[in-house]
Order: structure tokens, then C-alpha cells, then sequence
């Protein structure tokens, strides 16, 4: 390696420039790429799957590898691979072989927690190598725990309404099957479902706001462990969480509401008891505004609440039924 003081502080700029998490990752593979002369790099996210102990989910971010580099090691299940395994357990970096290279993995670490790994693959590797790119790798976990820290709602660990609202178009554009087979169709969709507690003031105003607080917390527990980990879940405000499920049916998507409104129906909350809630969705039509997707959502919703609330209703049923007024579709806005 070629590295200098300077070279090294002009990565960490670089890096540290960025201001979300894509580009973050993007960097440090640039920087790397500039320092190293390496074979493969290859960026891990890791999900661990709590219901299932010592079982981590591995999810290729990105890979970059070098055109001679024609190696076995591309073909790595890093699932399974030991090195990859023993770094996310023992939260530290492991060096080993890999065909003809040294595999060096690195561990991620936000707040303690391994969440994501980096796999290099290159012919030579030393104690002073080794300790600058832990060193990088660190300081890039650091700045993506600061980031991540900004986009989560504090009380409940959902991500917050700020995130849904930088990222919508995104989130709306991005949204890949559930299933890889799964491909969008006429029957498939991609759904926003607004799910808003019944009668939140009554239990602030009856317990207090601690309780409310905890009634947050516990139905924010039930979505976690009701939607599907691809389901990307928001607290959008007060008692109000925004749901993004993705390629499903419209009978699967009420199916799927119906199993969590009766979760939360069944379930005991501490001096509180039984609560209730309603949920109103509309389907993703990309050429749509993606408020004006919100907005269907939200009078979906507001027809459950004027209409018994404790139910579940699709925007465009109600329209079609013309149990209300279809929400205008703005398809001036270009966003797409
Ligand atoms: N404890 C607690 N209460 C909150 C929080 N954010 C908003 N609230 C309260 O949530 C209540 C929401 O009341 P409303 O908007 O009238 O809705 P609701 O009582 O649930 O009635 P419906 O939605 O019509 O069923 C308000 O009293 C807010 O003060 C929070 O973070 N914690």
C-alpha cells in the first residue's frame, strides 16, 4: 500500500461529506478502491433475525472487483461463509484465505451492533493495512449510526416522518417484489396504508401520557412483529404510522390488515386494556403524486373513523362504491 497521512484524511473528507447513507456506502468503497490495490470488495448488509437466535440474513449492497480477478471467491454464499459468520458474532475484523487472496472481513458496528460487513479479497495484506481500513470502516459506521439515529422516531424505533418525506419518491420508484418471481402485474400492487390508533385522546386523557406513551410503543411492537421485515414501517405522527407493503393482492392486502387490526384488538395493554384501531390504504400508482397517495390513504381512513372506526377500508373501493369522493390524481407534478 501507497498511503499517506494526507491520502488517508482526504478519504475520511470524502467519506464524511456525504449525507446519506447510499452515498456513504458509495464512498467508502471509492476510498478503498483509490488506497488499495485490491481484488474484490464486497459490502454486506447484515439483518439479524431475532425469532431465530445466531441466524443473520446477508444482503450484498454493493461489490466492486477488479477485471482480472477471476476468482471462486465471487461465487462466496456469504451466508454460510465462517469468516463473515465469525466476524458478525465476535464483532471484529478476521483475516483468512480465500482461493489465491487473503480475505480480510470487517464488521460494521453501530451502537455495538453489527450491521453491516465488508469482505476484501487481495493478494497482499499487512498488520498497518489491516488497521487502516478498520480504522475507515469505523469511522463510516460511526457517521452511518449518526445518520440512521436522525431517520428513527425515538419513542417507538420506527422510522420517522422526516425520512418518508425525503424518501418518498424514492421508497415509491425503489420498491422491489417481495419474491423474486413476483413481478408487478394487474393483480399485484404496491399498497400505503395509514393506521391510526381510535380514540388515542381518550386513553391519554383516562391514563395519562406515559400510558399513551406505552400504548405507542406496544402498537408500534405488534406492527414490528405483524408486517413482514420488507414492509417498511413509519411513525408518521402523534398516534398516526404509515405502512408501505409491497407486491401483493388487493384480497392479500386486506387479508394482511385485517390479521393486524385483529393483533391489536387481541391484545392486553398494560392498565390500558383492549384498544382499537382503523386503517385506510390506496395503491401505488407511480405516475401518481405520492401525496396524493398519502391523501387517498388518509380518506380511506377518515371514512373508517366516521364510519365506527376498528375497520379496515381501500380508497378505491369506497370510490368506486361511491362511498366518497375519489381523491383528485395530480398527474402535472413531475416527480418520477
Ligand atoms: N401520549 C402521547 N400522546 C400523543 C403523542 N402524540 C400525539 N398525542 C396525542 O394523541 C391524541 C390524538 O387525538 P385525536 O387526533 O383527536 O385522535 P383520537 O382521539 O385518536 O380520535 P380518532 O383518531 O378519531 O379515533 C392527541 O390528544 C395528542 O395530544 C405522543 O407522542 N404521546
Amino acid at each position: 500500500m501507497t498511503t499517506n497521512t494526507i491520502d488517508l484524511l482526504k478519504s475520511v473528507a470524502n467519506i464524511t461529506s456525504k449525507q446519506n447513507k447510499p452515498a456513504i456506502k458509495t464512498a467508502l468503497l471509492d476510498e478503498l478502491e483509490n488506497l488499495l490495490t485490491f481484488d474484490v470488495i464486497t459490502l454486506l448488509k447484515v439483518e439479524s433475525n431475532s425469532t431465530k437466535e445466531h441466524r443473520h440474513q446477508m444482503e450484498l449492497v454493493a461489490i466492486r472487483y477488479n477485471e482480472s480477478a477471476i476468482t471462486d471467491c465471487l461465487e462466496t454464499d456469504f451466508s454460510s461463509d465462517p469468516q463473515v459468520l465469525n466476524c458478525v458474532t465476535d464483532k471484529h475484523y478476521q483475516v483468512g484465505a480465500c482461493d489465491k487472496y487473503n480475505q480480510l472481513t470487517l464488521p460494521l458496528l453501530v451502537k455495538n451492533q453489527v450491521y453491516g460487513v465488508l469482505v476484501i479479497y487481495l493478494a497482499k495484506l499487512d498488520k498497518t493495512l489491516i488497521k487502516t481500513i478498520e480504522q475507515l470502516t469505523n469511522i463510516t459506521a460511526n457517521l452511518l449510526g449518526t445518520i440512521h439515529e436522525s431517520e428513527i422516531d425515538t419513542l417507538t424505533g420506527l422510522l420517522n416522518r422526516k425520512t418518508l418525506e425525503h424518501n418518498l419518491s424514492d421508497f415509491f420508484s425503489d420498491l422491489k417484489p417481495r419474491e423474486p418471481h413476483l413481478c408487478p402485474s394487474e393483480d399485484v400492487h404496491n399498497w400505503l396504508v395509514i393506521l391510526d390508533i381510535d380514540n388515542f385522546k381518550l386513553i391519554n386523557d383516562k391514563y395519562g401520557h406515559t400510558y399513551g406513551d406505552e400504548v405507542l410503543l406496544l402498537f408500534s411492537d405488534i406492527m414490528k412483529h405483524n408486517f413482514r421485515h420488507s414492509d417498511m414501517l413509519f411513525r408518521y405522527g402523534g398516534e398516526e404510522f404509515i405502512v408501505v407493503i409491497s407486491f401483493v393482492t388487493e384480497s392479500q392486502v386486506i387479508d394482511i390488515l385485517e390479521r393486524f387490526r385483529l393483533a391489536v384488538v387481541s391484545y392486553l395493554f398494560p392498565q390500558v386494556g383492549r384498544v382499537t384501531m382503523s386503517a385506510g390504504a390506496s395503491r401505488i400508482n407511480p405516475s401518481l403524486h405520492p401525496n396524493t397517495v398519502i391523501e387517498q390513504a388518509d380518506k380511506a381512513l377518515y371514512f373508517c373513523k366516521e364510519n365506527g372506526r376498528n375497520q379496515v377500508a381501500l380508497h378505491h373501493q369506497l370510490a368506486v362504491k361511491k362511498l366518497i369522493e375519489a381523491v383528485d390524481i395530480d398527474s402535472d407534478i413531475e416527480l418520477f
